[in-house]
């Protein structure tokens, strides 16, 4: 049986939950890739802390160490652009897929990752960066005669999560900020959540995603929820109206207008009865009209579940292609 093995960067609310997820869908990931799929390697930046993993697991914090040994594919999920975005750039030079979460990194550089990518014969997935759980990445990528024209959607867990909480149960926004860390779904440093630069982030994968390119980030407004108080809530549920954080990007004749910002919407809006820590996207095109996607934004467990697919992906297109990459080199010699 041919084996993949898996360098983790990162071993928190994401990276555990993808190596439970190996541990616990090993049959269906075999049935899938017909190859057992091993963890073996963790990079963490405290590499001497317990973290209940078997002793054949490499755990470190040094990148050299982890790419010195014979590892197929790297799934990323540290925090922040540096030093995954190193990381990533090594492990691809030394002939790995790559497969990330992490948007305030892949907004910045997933040009020049896919470049790098194209240029070694390898692939990078990105899945996970956006929108938690909901396939939108795929779904856009696969939109190939259409033109998207608008693509409108709610793109933090956590804003939403905090929002209807207070809208729901009269939480002050403080408390409902702790329960969404308490859950997982807050970054560690919560001010891109609510100042609003993960959904920018996000907004920008989809960009790239959709129409190959990203506005000028200066030219794009950006607001998030901080500051929004239980009365201004209150108030809006009196109005009849709904307050949600919602990021937009349209094609106007060749020029990308996005904005970033909580926004007063009617209840029959698609996206205002959108609760908890739900995403949802609304895709405009040519063709087909409009199309939403809604499910979990965040969260171990959906992250984890963009993460997989992607691993899948990025195996089943490698077997079929005829490049010779390192992973089907490697799949040939074990299956002789
Ligand atoms: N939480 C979620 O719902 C989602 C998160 N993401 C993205 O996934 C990534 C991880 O998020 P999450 O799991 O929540 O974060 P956590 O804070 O729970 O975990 C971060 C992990 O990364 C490690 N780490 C952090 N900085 C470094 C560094 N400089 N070098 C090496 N390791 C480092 C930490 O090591 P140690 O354990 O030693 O501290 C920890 O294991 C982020 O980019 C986030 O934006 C994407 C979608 C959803
Ligand atoms: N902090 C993010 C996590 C997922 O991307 C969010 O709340 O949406």
């Amino acid at each position: 049986m041919a084996t993949i093995k898996i360098a983790l960067l990162g071993f928190g609310t994401v990276g555990r939950g993808v190596y439970e997820v190996i541990q616990s869908h090993q049959n269906t990931l075999y049935e899938q890739t017909d190859s057992h799929i091993e963890v073996s390697a963790v990079l963490v930046q405290h590499p001497n802390q317990q973290r209940e993993l078997p002793e054949h697991i490499l755990v470190t914090d040094s990148i050299e160490d982890i790419l010195k040994t014979d590892i197929h594919i790297v799934i990323e999920a540290i925090v922040g652009e540096n030093p995954a975005y190193p990381y990533l750039k090594q492990a691809i030079e030394k002939g790995c897929h790559v497969i990330t979460a992490n948007k305030a990194m892949f907004a910045n550089h997933g040009d020049e990752l896919n470049q790098l990518a194209t240029e070694h014969g390898v692939k990078v997935g990105y899945e996970a960066t956006t929108a938690g759980g909901i396939p939108i990445i795929r779904t856009l990528q696969q939109l190939r005669v259409n033109q998207v024209q608008r693509i409108e959607g709610i793109l933090n867990g956590t804003s939403n999560y905090i929002l209807s909480k207070m809208a729901d149960e009269q939480l002050e926004f403080d408390d409902a900020l702790a329960q969404a860390k308490e859950l997982g779904y807050a970054e560690a440093d919560p001010a891109n959540d609510i100042e609003g630069l993960d959904a920018f982030y996000k907004l920008m994968i989809l960009s790239d995603t959709a129409f190959s390119s990203q506005p000028d980030w200066s030219d794009v407004m950006i607001n998030g929820i901080k500051g929004i108080t239980l009365d201004h809530i209150k108030e809006t549920i009196s109005s009849g109206k709904v307050i949600k954080h919602v990021a937009t990007i349209q094609n106007e004749d060749g020029a990308l207008r996005a904005s970033v910002q909580p926004m007063l919407l009617s209840p029959d809006h698609p996206l205002a009865s959108i609760k908890g820590v739900d995403n949802a996207i609304t895709i405009d095109t040519d063709l087909l009209g409009k199309v939403t996607l809604q499910g979990p934004g965040a969260g171990r467990y959906p992250t984890a579940s963009a993460l997989l697919e992607d691993l899948v992906s990025v195996v089943k297109e490698e077997v079929q292609t005829s490049v010779p990459y390192r992973l089907q080199k490697h799949l040939q010699i074990v299956k002789g």
